[in-house]
């Protein structure tokens, strides 16, 4: 088993002689890790990060987190009345802190790397200043935001429509796996704010006649690690070549990288680091707990526990796109209202899991990892890791699907004999030890026959499900029907 040290540390950065920069204190946890033998290239990068976070990025200012206390409107932070209004609108009534810090520097046309929690009003912090710099001098391809999955980019236009209807704001959601035309008619309309994935935007910059990001003024990076990371950054790069140098730029994430090679790829110009969270923190109203038990009865402690919370909301996450279809049919056969969402299934089907798990139509939300970063789906009542993610960020976001927005919600996470390396490695960045969760074992256990009868069930019907799939490739093939690799990293993101 790996040993591990875990120090906290103290950071103080010296106040400006404008005094615009302020003193920052800010806890940082170091991992260490000893003797163990991790292979993954994922996890040695993340080590790495993890000890590079005692380094200062080069360039970056800090902005304190201090006195949110005294701010108790929009107006305050310098916003105009017609976004202050639409803020009401959407029921704020005063700014998150990270609001609060992140908005005037973002005003003063300043770059900035946002860190803050989960579920802490991250959106609308990067929204509101694109919104009031478009009121205050409006041009057509105003701004880009880039998400890594199709249903957050949604969401991200979402919200700038409901900020932005005041004052006339015009946005496109430009994914993949949608139609490339009408994409290409929405883009010719000349949208003020284009919310994208990067592989399709890519294409639509290769192949749309007219399309360019030239006049491109800001450029946001919501979930920046994800995209600044090994599966997205050659992309971005490409995209970035094709985008104005003299842009503004803001990377927002709760897990955010302090690897300036990552951050370079943003191109960012002295910019502000504002962060009112550690990189690996959870917010308080979350109630974190675990359950160990032999692999071999995975099955039926889920099934155990899902009707312990039958009737609550819960995502609940798996590693492959195979399990996460196979627990939806075996929790179903046994007459939960379960829904699979997976990188696998078509873009349709992805927005219809969606919308009826929002919707309150189906409770239990059955996801990879296409699901753990960004989605605000306020009923959540608890996130269950069947699996437990490889890369602690990942957990941080997935458990980050509840406790949104000062609500209360719970994670438990599922641990066999084959994860507790990784668990204890969650546990180590968390800083703190979770609580086991309470569970009668002989009861779990009087479930197991009619859990394996639903394990058979669900095998038959994935058998089934596989001949389909395999028939509709083969019809593709031969009718010369080939996905783009652009839509493809667009796809499934881990
Ligand atoms: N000032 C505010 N007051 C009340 N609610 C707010 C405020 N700002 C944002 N919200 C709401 O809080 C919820 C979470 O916001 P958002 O999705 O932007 O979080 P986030 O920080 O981006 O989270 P994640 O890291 O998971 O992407 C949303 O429903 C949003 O409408």
């Amino acid at each position: 088993m790996a040993i591990k040290e875990i120090k906290s540390k103290s950071k103080k950065v010296k106040k400006s002689e404008g005094g615009k920069v302020k003193r920052v204190k800010e806890e940082k946890k170091v991992v260490k890790e000893e003797e163990e033998d991790v292979s993954e290239e994922e996890e040695e990068e993340e080590k790495e990060e993890e000890e590079e976070e005692e380094e200062e990025t080069a360039g970056e200012k800090s902005e304190e987190a201090t006195s949110e206390k005294e701010i108790e409107s929009f107006e305050e932070l310098g916003v105009i009345e017609p976004i202050c209004e639409a803020c009401k609108a959407m029921k704020f009534k005063k700014p998150t802190p990270i609001q609060i810090h992140s908005i005037p520097v973002a005003l003063e046309g300043r770059d900035v790397i946002g860190l803050a929690q989960t579920g802490s009003g991250k959106t609308a912090a990067f929204a509101i200043p694109i919104l009031q710099a478009l009121w205050q001098k409006p041009s057509p391809l105003f701004a880009c935001v880039l998400a890594p999955t199709r249903e957050l980019a949604y969401q991200i236009s979402e919200q700038f429509e409901s900020l932005g209807q005041v004052i006339g704001l015009r946005c496109a959601v430009i994914v993949g796996g949608m139609d490339m035309m009408s994409q290409s008619v929405a883009l010719g309309k000349k949208p003020h704010v284009i919310v994208a994935t990067p592989g399709r935007l890519m294409d639509h910059l290769e192949h749309t006649k007219g399309f360019s990001l030239r006049g491109l003024k800001y450029l946001v990076m919501d979930e920046a690690d994800r995209l600044l990371d090994m599966d997205f950054g050659p992309i971005i790069d490409k995209l970035l070549q094709l985008i104005p140098t003299e842009r503004r730029t803001l990377l927002f994430s709760a897990t955010m990288t302090s690897k300036v090679e990552k951050l370079q790829r943003a191109s960012l110009a002295s910019p502000v680091r504002v962060a009112v969270s550690t990189k690996y923190e959870t917010v308080k109203t979350l109630l974190q707990s675990y359950l160990f038990f032999p692999f071999k009865h995975k099955d039926t402690y889920l099934v155990y526990l899902v009707n312990e919370m039958a009737g609550q909301s819960m995502i609940i996450f798996a590693r492959t796109c195979n399990d996460t279809e196979r627990l939806a049919i075996l929790l179903r056969s046994l007459g939960f209202p379960a829904i699979p969402l997976h990188g696998q299934m078509t873009q349709s089907s992805r927005l219809g899991a969606l919308n009826k798990f929002k919707s309150g139509a189906r409770s239990i939300l059955v996801a990879t990892d296409v699901a753990a970063r960004g989605l605000d789906i306020p009923l959540v009542d608890c996130v269950l890791n069947y699996d437990i993610p490889t890369d602690s960020k990942a957990y941080i976001h997935r458990v980050g699907r509840t406790a949104r927005a000062g609500r209360a919600g719970k994670s438990l996470s599922l641990v066999t004999q084959y994860d507790l390396e990784l668990y204890l490695r969650i546990e180590g960045v968390l800083g703190k030890k979770l609580d086991e969760y309470p569970i009668d074992k002989e009861a779990v256990m009087l479930l197991s026959e009619r859990v394996g009868e639903a394990q058979r069930e669900a095998i038959n019907e994935m058998k089934q499900l596989h001949a389909k799939q395999r028939k509709r490739k083969t019809d593709g093939i031969t009718h010369g029907k080939k996905r783009k690799h652009n839509d493809d990293m667009d796809r499934e993101e881990r």
